[in-house]
């Protein structure tokens, strides 16, 4: 890859109440695909003698039009490529029975590899066409079928992290795991498969990885929770993935589970599992004392509104998590959630935020920055980038414009000529670029996603050509 420079309007989040929106700023991708140096404010006619500056000569420059934007990629922090096909379907039922007559038997398909194949293509093209630059994916307890997953990502150029499903309980006869030893067995043979993969070998932080994936305390016995803390222990940078609190009846079942645990929390913490690369779906009924131990143990949570919603879950109380300190990304939870694109989770987080402000209408102001208030564009930008990086454990390299960091990003068209009629006749004379990120967000599809880029490279948008 050669070197390129890219000249126009830039978005970069900077934290949860900031992001930096640079109208004409220069921003150089080296040839390994890493930001090699960034110019904020360069008017047209100082271009050139920027780029010579900085040792640039005859570089090619991509300058955007006028209506376009380049801002990080999305990040994904949980979804299961294994649902894409249920999408839309059996939404009537809450978690447990939903998983039960929809969800297993959809993932029991995935023991066949033609199926596998076919499927995993087009979701991962799908995934990548909105916007997901990063992707949490779990995928079936099939050790083929889940390989066949990684390595259509890894082929695909998409930075991941995909799990093998563990399960060996309270899972239909059909779509179960034989014994807590075959699971542990399978989880390993696709943690070195996939770090067998070219050229993951020979880097710390691959594009694809493993991640440990208990589906949930539920699924699993204590036994095969034992073995897979003791994985864990064993690989310390191993990450690893699972689902929370997510609704009361399974919060129930699962206490009565494991009675000699004080919560759910307690549940992963007991088995070595809750740790500073625990990613935790949901979480949207935690009590204070597993809010402190999720503080404490610096596990991150992905934030699924949409699925939230859908599945009548409930709202997770997600300034209070940040208030706390606690790391938030955003995940869609395909096909709890309805829609394989951030732009869904995004939408519906800022509803939920919205839902439990109203909720605390009049209570007593807090000390506090973000409970029980609607999160902003800045936040909202914050959880589907920089958010989603640190819950990944992969803020040092993705989710926002810094040097060094690798160059995963998104070129956004508000234009009328990216074909989204939803979008269509904005004023872009009168919109600021903040303003054109927040109609992104809410009126914006895969049409307005024009180039998504992984590590300098070009993956897809409406201009890959495929
Ligand atoms: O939203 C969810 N989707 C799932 O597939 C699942 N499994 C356990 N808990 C879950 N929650
Ligand atoms: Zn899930």
């Amino acid at each position: 890859m050669s070197a390129i420079v890219y000249y126009g309007s830039v978005v970069n989040p900077v934290n949860l109440g900031t992001f930096k929106a640079l109208p004409s700023c220069l921003l150089a991708v080296g040839p390994t695909g890493n930001i090699d140096w960034i110019a904020e404010h360069v008017g047209d006619s100082m271009v050139q003698e920027t780029m010579a500056a900085h040792g640039y000569v005859d570089v090619e420059v991509v300058c955007l039009r006028e209506g376009e934007f380049i801002m990080p990629g999305l990040i994904d922090t949980h979804t299961h490529a294994s649902q894409v096909p249920n999408l839309g379907s059996g939404q009537q039922y809450e978690l447990l029975d939903w998983l039960d007559k929809v969800t297993f038997p959809m993932e029991s398909r995935f023991s066949d590899l033609d199926f596998a194949m076919r499927s995993y293509a087009s979701v991962v093209r799908r995934i990548i066409d909105s916007g997901t630059t990063t992707c949490c994916y779990f995928g079936t307890i099939h050790l083929e079928g889940t390989k066949v997953l990684a390595e259509t990502v890894h082929a695909s150029g998409q930075r991941a992290f995909v799990g093998k499903c563990d399960m060996d309980r309270n899972s239909p006869s059909y779509y179960i795991e034989p014994s807590a030893e075959a699971s542990i067995s399978a989880a390993k043979a696709f943690i070195s498969h996939v770090r067998q993969l070219p050229s993951n070998s020979d880097s710390a932080e691959p594009l694809v990885q493993p991640i440990l994936t208990p589906r949930f305390a539920i699924t699993c016995t204590a036994s095969l929770l034992k073995s897979l803390g003791g994985l864990a222990a064993s690989d310390p940078n191993l990450r690893i993935q699972t689902h929370i609190s997510e609704n009361p009846n399974e919060v129930a079942f699962t206490t009565s589970l494991f009675p000699e645990c004080s919560s759910y929390a307690d549940v992963y913490a007991s088995f070595g599992l809750l740790r500073a690369n625990t990613i935790l779906a949901h979480a949207v009924h935690l009590n204070d004392e597993e809010i402190e131990l999720v503080a404490q143990t610096k596990a991150g949570i992905s934030h699924c509104p949409t699925s939230n919603f859908n599945l009548n879950s409930g709202v997770a109380p997600i300034g209070i998590y940040l208030d706390r300190g606690i790391k938030v990304g955003l995940g869609t939870d395909v096909s709890g959630g309805y829609s394989p694109s951030i732009l869904s989770a995004i939408r519906n987080a800022s509803i939920a935020s919205k839902v439990v402000a109203m909720q605390h209408r009049g209570d007593p102001l807090k000390p506090a920055e973000f409970a029980n208030k609607q999160l902003s564009v800045a936040s909202l930008l914050y959880l589907a980038t920089l958010g989603g990086a640190e819950v990944c454990n992969l803020e040092k390299s993705v989710g926002s414009f810094s040097v060094g960091k690798s160059f995963d990003a998104l070129v956004v068209s508000v234009r009328d000529d990216a074909g989204n009629p939803a979008m269509w006749g904005l004023d872009l004379t009168s919109r600021s670029l903040g303003g054109r990120l927040e109609q992104f967000f809410f009126c914006g599809d895969d049409r307005n996603i024009s180039r998504v880029f992984v590590q300098g490279k070009l993956i897809g948008g409406t201009a890959y050509a495929r």
